[in-house]
């Protein structure tokens, strides 16, 4: 399926409001992940690190392995803003993270949740300046990333079915 494609102008919002809020990547990644939490704790589960899984979203929102995880999403999200012109380059190591997260339980549903909960952590980071052209722009670059990671979904069922 051909990729919707951002403007120029849609681009200089994400780029814009990437700049802001890298600035403190761990916070706002963290406010990522407390909403994505409220809005779907059993994901909570699917962190395990040492064979066990944690029991409250507090503990998994302060542990090591945690916050390196969020640090992972912020420069998956860092590579796809600084790619914005070329975002197809990224397609290969997309796919292939997609596949790594249905390894590890993750429905693709729930990654709607996860953009729904990177739209929320930008508007806090951002306030009035995350306005609807800003919010529409990085539903578009969001939907893109997505994209190319749920062929990791759809690559693994159908060479299931194939009996690869
Ligand atoms: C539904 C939300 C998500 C869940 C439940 C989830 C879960 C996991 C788990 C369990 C791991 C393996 C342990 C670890 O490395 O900490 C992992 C790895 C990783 N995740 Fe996620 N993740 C989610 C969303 C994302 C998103 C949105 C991104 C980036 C766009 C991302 C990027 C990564 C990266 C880069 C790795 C390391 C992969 C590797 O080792 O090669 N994750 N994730």
């Amino acid at each position: 399926m051909e990729k919707d494609q951002l403007s120029g102008p849609q681009k200089e919002l994400i780029r814009e409001s990437w700049q802001t809020v890298s600035q403190d990547q761990l916070h706002h990644g963290t406010v990522l992940f407390s909403r994505l939490f409220e809005l779907e704790p059993e994901l909570v589960f699917l962190f395990q690190y040492n064979s066990s899984h944690f029991s409250k979203v507090q503990d998994c929102l302060s542990s090591a392995e945690f916050t390196e995880h969020i640090r992972k999403v912020m420069t998956v999200i860092d590579a796809a803003v600084s790619s914005l012109d070329c975002l197809s380059s990224l397609d290969e190591y997309l796919t292939s993270l997609g596949r790594k997260h249905r390894a590890v339980g993750v429905k693709l549903e729930s990654f709607n949740t996860v953009g729904e909960s990177l739209l929320f952590a930008l508007e806090s980071c951002l306030g009035d300046a995350f306005t609807s052209d800003t919010r529409e722009a990085w539903s578009l670059l969001y939907a893109n990333v997505v994209q190319s990671m749920s062929r990791g979904w759809h690559r693994d069922s159908q060479e299931q079915r194939e009996g690869i």
